[in-house]
């Protein structure tokens, strides 16, 4: 199993080292445009092999897609992250070129891939792939739910004074400070509804801190987060690589489901060695249904902007 992480950076790097440390795959490329730069993560990675106790071989190049050739699945995180105050959307202007350059070139070496796209605005950026590559649907995967569905167990572990593994939930929707939808109604803790545990009150607080996730770490941090970034995108490459059938909310092209159509959002999806192989479609209440439909408003929106 061959795996391509596009740009070295904090999101790449960290998505390396996850791969890396789960032991699954034989090898990593790590690709970035800054001279020297993916190489030396490479080998900084590698000298934490026989610490960590994995084999997985990790190598580096600068712009040499010869060098990602035959990769089963690839990730784009290149391109720049927001600073405090700005929206994932704001980055379209620098970002839709930088992916579009990418995904052409990883496609021109590894045609079977299976492409996981990281880098923001998310569910536009992996609408531009579609419309780039020409690749089959279940093939092109946008990742943003499981993170978001990790930062609210966090929050709802916090809100119920539980232990994380206790505790389920999904967030659905765009991966946007205002899109995101997480299903509180049907968050559990050890199988038991969360509402019985925690007021509507609290469970709306825990709504709107998971969905400023991303906005409330790039304030603290400067720039936008990488360690449970890096985590989430290697659950999906190892749920791909290891055929594990695990549902994922995942951006991905929508053609009816859930009403919605030509646009890429975060729906419920099983992923295994094909790629998306199903598309999960769970029953909404009304009040959900809304908020999706206007996230999706808000993605087709963004998508607006790109020069097709
Ligand atoms: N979908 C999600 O849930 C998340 C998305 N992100 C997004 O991921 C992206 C990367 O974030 P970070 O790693 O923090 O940024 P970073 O700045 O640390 O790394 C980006 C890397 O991309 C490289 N790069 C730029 N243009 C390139 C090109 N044409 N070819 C190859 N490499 C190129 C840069 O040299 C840099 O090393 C950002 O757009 C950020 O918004 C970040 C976290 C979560
Ligand atoms: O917040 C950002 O810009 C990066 C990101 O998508 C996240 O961490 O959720």
């Amino acid at each position: 199993m061959k795996v391509t992480v596009v740009g070295a950076g904090a999101v790449g790097a960290s998505c390396a080292e996850y791969i890396a440390i789960k032991n699954f795959a034989s090898e990593v490329v790590l690709l970035d445009i800054k001279e020297d730069f993916a190489e030396g993560k490479a080998m900084d990675l590698m000298q934490t092999a026989s610490l960590n106790g994995f084999d997985t071989k990790i190598t580096g190049s600068t712009s040499d897609y010869s060098k990602t050739a035959g990769s089963d699945i690839a990730v784009i995180t290149s391109g720049i992250p927001r600073k405090p105050g700005m929206t994932r959307e704001e980055l379209i202007g620098i970002n839709a070129g930088i992916v579009k350059d990418v995904s052409s070139n990883i496609i021109k070496h590894s045609p079977d891939v299976t492409i996981i796209v990281v880098s923001n605005p998310m569910d536009t950026m992996t609408y531009l792939v579609h419309k780039t590559t020409g690749l089959p649907k279940n093939r092109i995967i946008g990742m943003g739910g499981a993170l978001d569905s990790a930062r609210f167990k966090y929050r709802l572990a916090e809100a119920l004074e539980a232990p994380i593994s206790d505790v389920d939930g999904m967030v659905i929707g765009g991966h946007s400070d205002k899109g995101m939808v997480p299903l509180t109604r049907l968050a559990t803790r050890n199988s038991v509804l969360v509402s019985e545990f925690i007021s509507e009150d609290r469970l709306n607080q825990v709504s709107e801190d998971t969905k400023v996730g991303g906005a409330t770490l790039t304030k603290m941090l400067g720039t936008s987060a990488w360690y449970a970034p890096g985590a989430a995108v290697s659950g999906l490459v190892q749920a791909i690589a290891c055929d594990q059938k695990k549902i994922f909310p995942c951006s991905t092209l929508l053609s009816g489901e859930y009403g919605l159509d030509d646009l890429c959002i975060g729906v419920p999806v099983v992923l295994g060695k094909n790629g998306i192989e199903k598309i999960v479609e769970i029953k909404l209440d009304e009040s959900e249904a809304n908020k999706l439909k206007e996230s999706a408003e808000g993605v087709k929106k963004t998508n607006g902007l790109l020069e097709l």
